[in-house]
């Protein structure tokens, strides 16, 4: 029976199973949501976290990824590798793409703030992500991974709005591809972000 369930999840998720576990992190983080923004309420609290117990026992019960990265469970469609897709980072509304640049909007809810705005390392995780996703995408092709990422914060970043984001490649060189964002509320600059990603040796 185990080896029948392991190899379920060892094969690419389908479509339905993708849906189904983007519901569950969607629930996961409306609680982290949730508990950011409530009164502290010690009973109900301690309620929460024995329902919450019971749901991480079920989840312990299963089987995890296999380690074999050629696995097909490791398909790039699987969303446990979308960092958006497992709540790591907000989802990222890309409203306009080419080959080296990007346009979108992104809102960061309760659980990514301080007191009342964006925790600046929920931002840069963000730019992370966003810049990652221009430096690995069509125009510079393959993997690359961050050398070095530089954020300047220039303004607070409200919570619960929605925030305007672009991002270019700034320059390609060799393997280096340097990229370039600037996240902004309305006309006022929030954020600017340069970073370094590195494409690995070929031989
Ligand atoms: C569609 C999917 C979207 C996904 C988006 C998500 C993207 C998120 C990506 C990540 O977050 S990856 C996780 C965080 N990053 C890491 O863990 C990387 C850890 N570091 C490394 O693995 C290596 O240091 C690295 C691959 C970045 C570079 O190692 P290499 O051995 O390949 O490069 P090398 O040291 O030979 O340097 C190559 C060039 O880059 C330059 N360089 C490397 N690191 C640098 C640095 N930090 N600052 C400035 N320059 C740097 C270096 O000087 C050199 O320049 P030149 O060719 O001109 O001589």
């Amino acid at each position: 029976m185990m080896e029948r369930i392991h190899a379920m999840v060892a094969s690419a998720p389908t479509a339905l199973e993708r849906r189904a576990y983007r519901n569950a992190v969607d629930a996961a983080v409306r609680i982290l949501d949730r508990l950011a923004v409530i009164e502290p309420d010690a009973d109900t609290l301690r309620k929460c976290e024995r329902a919450l117990t019971q749901v991480e026992d079920a989840l312990r019960s299963l089987p995890t990824l296999p380690e074999d990265v050629e696995a097909p469970a490791h398909a790039p469609g699987n969303p446990r590798f979308n960092p958006a897709e497992r709540g790591l980072v907000p989802a990222f509304a890309i409203d306009a793409g080419d080959t080296g640049q990007l346009v979108g909007r992104v809102q960061f809810s309760p659980r990514f703030g301080g007191t009342a705005s964006v925790h600046g390392g929920a931002l840069s995780l963000f730019f992370d992500d966003a810049l990652g996703m221009v430096a690995n995408g069509s125009v510079t092709g393959g993997v690359a991974r961050t050398a070095f990422l530089r954020i300047d914060y220039r303004s607070l970043a409200p919570l619960d709005v929605e925030l305007h984001c672009r991002v270019w490649i700034e320059a390609v060189d060799g393997r280096k591809r340097f990229i370039r964002g600037e996240l902004c509320h309305g006309d006022r600059l929030v954020a600017e972000a340069e970073g370094l990603w590195v494409a690995p040796r070929t031989r």
